[in-house]
């Protein structure tokens, strides 16, 4: 098994099918699999099949409208038009460049085209009853403008069903933005593998069905391009994951330590169950004094341990010093109110100081956003940040949503600049490790939109690093399996769902 990547072996082969290719890259392994020896013309020709197949599979027998574009996209354009001809399908084909310009392969596969050339019009659009888009792919380098954007927006109001080859136009592969106006897709045939810009929003929404064909480019390729980027998949880390061995004893299996609030005290219970749901040998919570009982009252297996009010701060840190509490959760309703802030940027300090594994999450990040840099300073490599838009917004304000840059960007330099494993929350929650490793998720559901379910996710998080697991895949693993057990409990999900149909999932996982 290489490795596809040199920099602690992160991403490897054992889950090449899941990396994701940034169009540059795509380009690389296009360059290198014809270097191996496949002809350029048959990596078009497969590419401009397969997207043909899909659409005979999807669709029946129909009047087609092909747009070519002026590169290699155009070029599948053609070979699409033809295969669907050859299928007695009506094909029209409507060609927007400079057949000299093209690429040695586009103007042979343009060449084979048996049909009639069009130019590019709105009028086309009449007796078509399905569009190909075939404009622009991993080649878009700026935003679509006049003639083009005008067909676009024509197009988007016929409501025609729309097959987009490669990724619509004018979607940027890199970063799932919108380069201007984008022709959104029904189904969207790639090549080889997915390009994160099919994940993230809002080019997940624009591409309709992904599919993905192999075209004759060989995995090999992959070794030399440094990927750094997957789709979370339990082959990116199942072979890590912590399954119970049949002579396996609790204290094998980790202690996690998590810091209960005064007040909110459902959040913290939260993680603390999930913790153990998920397979934590032990779980204990440091709570106030004067909130014990509520807390105790209600954790049966979880060990509820009370910081004296006069002396919270010096009891929590004297329990650091057991180093069997080998994570430590700290930020579900921990709070914020008077004194509590103090209390809680206390606590992460000193559990950051002695180096314990940590996820931070609510509070815990927002106590900081006055002075962030208290926070990066102090940080480890074992330390996960979880923050929602929000929480992510108040640490690093030039990062956030309205700074224009992708989120899987803005998560890879949050993680560069803190030194932190960052996991930016969302419907395309983002995995960022400071090494410029990301994995994108992909499995959640709407449902998981509910208060309290970020909390479980911390849990799950720290019960799987108790258990031995990296803190990255730990993560990976923890995001997946959230996003699993929503799609497994569907609608009416609350937060404590999470944590009671985890078995169910788990027991898939074995
Ligand atoms: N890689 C592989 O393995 C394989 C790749 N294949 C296919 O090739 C595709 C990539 O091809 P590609 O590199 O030729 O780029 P493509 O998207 O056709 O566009 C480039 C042209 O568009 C132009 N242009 C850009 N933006 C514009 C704008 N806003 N408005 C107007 N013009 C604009 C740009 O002009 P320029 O920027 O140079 O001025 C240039 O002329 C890929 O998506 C896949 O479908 C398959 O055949 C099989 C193997
Ligand atoms: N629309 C959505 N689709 C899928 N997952 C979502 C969506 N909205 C939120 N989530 C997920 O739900 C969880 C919410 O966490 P968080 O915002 O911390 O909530 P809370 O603080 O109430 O626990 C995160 O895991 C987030 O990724
Ligand atoms: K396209």
């Amino acid at each position: 098994m290489g490795l596809v990547t040199n920099s602690k072996g992160l991403i490897d082969m054992r889950c090449d099918q899941h990396v994701l290719l940034t169009p540059k890259q795509m380009a690389l392994a296009d360059q290198e699999a014809v270097y191996l020896g496949v002809p350029a013309f048959d990596l078009m020709a497969a590419a401009g099949q397969a997207v043909a197949e899909a659409i005979m599979a999807k669709w029946t027998k129909r009047p087609v409208l092909v747009m070519a574009g002026p590169g290699n996209n155009g070029g599948d354009g053609f070979v699409i038009a033809e295969q669907l001809r050859q299928h007695n399908w009506p094909v029209t084909l409507a060609f927007m460049g400079h057949l000299d310009n093209m690429s040695a392969e586009a103007q042979a596969h343009a060449k084979a085209w048996k049909g009639e050339w069009h130019p590019l019009s709105q009028t086309l659009l009449n007796d078509a009853k399905l569009v190909v888009d075939a404009l622009f792919g991993a080649g878009l380098s700026r935003p679509i403008e006049g003639q083009v954007q005008h067909m676009l927006e024509a197009v988007a109001q016929s409501g025609l069903p729309v097959c987009a080859v490669d990724v619509p136009s004018g979607l940027d592969g890199a970063t799932g933005q919108a380069l201007g106006v984008v022709a959104k897709a029904d189904l969207t045939v790639t090549f080889f593998r997915k390009k994160p810009g099919h994940l993230l929003f809002p080019g997940r929404t624009f591409c309709g069905d992904l599919l993905v064909r192999g075209i004759g480019i060989p995995a090999k390729v992959l070794t030399d391009l440094r990927i750094q980027t997957a789709e979370n998949h339990p082959d990116l880390w199942l072979s890590d994951y912590p399954l119970m061995k049949q002579d396996g004893h609790k204290f094998h299996r980790g202690h996690v330590l998590i810091y209960g609030g005064q007040w909110m005290t459902g959040a913290s219970r939260l993680s603390a169950r999930a913790a153990q749901r998920i397979g934590a040998g032990l779980v204990s919570l440091a709570v106030p004094e004067s909130s014990w009982p509520i807390y105790a009252a209600a954790m049966l297996s979880v060990m509820v341990k009370p910081l004296a009010a006069h002396q919270s701060e010096h009891a929590f840190q004297q329990m650091l010093n057991d180093s069997r509490f080998n994570v430590v959760v700290i930020g579900p309703g921990a709070g914020l109110e008077g004194n509590d802030k103090h209390r809680v940027k206390h606590a992460v300090l000193e559990t950051l100081k002695c180096g314990r594994a940590c996820v931070l999450d609510a509070d815990a990040l927002t106590a900081f956003s006055e002075r962030p840099k208290a926070l990066f300073e102090a940080i480890h490599d074992a330390c996960i940040l979880t923050p929602h838009e929000g929480e992510f917004a108040r640490l690093f304000p030039h990062l956030s949503e309205q700074s224009g840059k992708d989120k899987l960007s803005r998560a890879k330099q949050a993680a560069r600049e803190s030194g932190a494993i960052v996991l930016l929350k969302g419907a395309d929650t983002v995995i960022a490790s400071p090494d410029g490793h990301a994995i994108i998720n992909t499995n959640a559901p709407a449902e998981l939109a509910t208060g309290g379910a970020g909390d479980v996710l911390a849990g799950f998080i720290a019960g799987l690093v108790a258990q031995g697991m990296t803190p990255f895949y730990a993560t990976a693993a923890a995001v997946w399996l959230h996003g699993e057990v929503a799609n497994e409990f569907g609608v009416g999900l609350i937060a404590e769902d999470l944590t009671d149909a985890l078995p169910n999932v788990l027991q898939q996982l074995k």
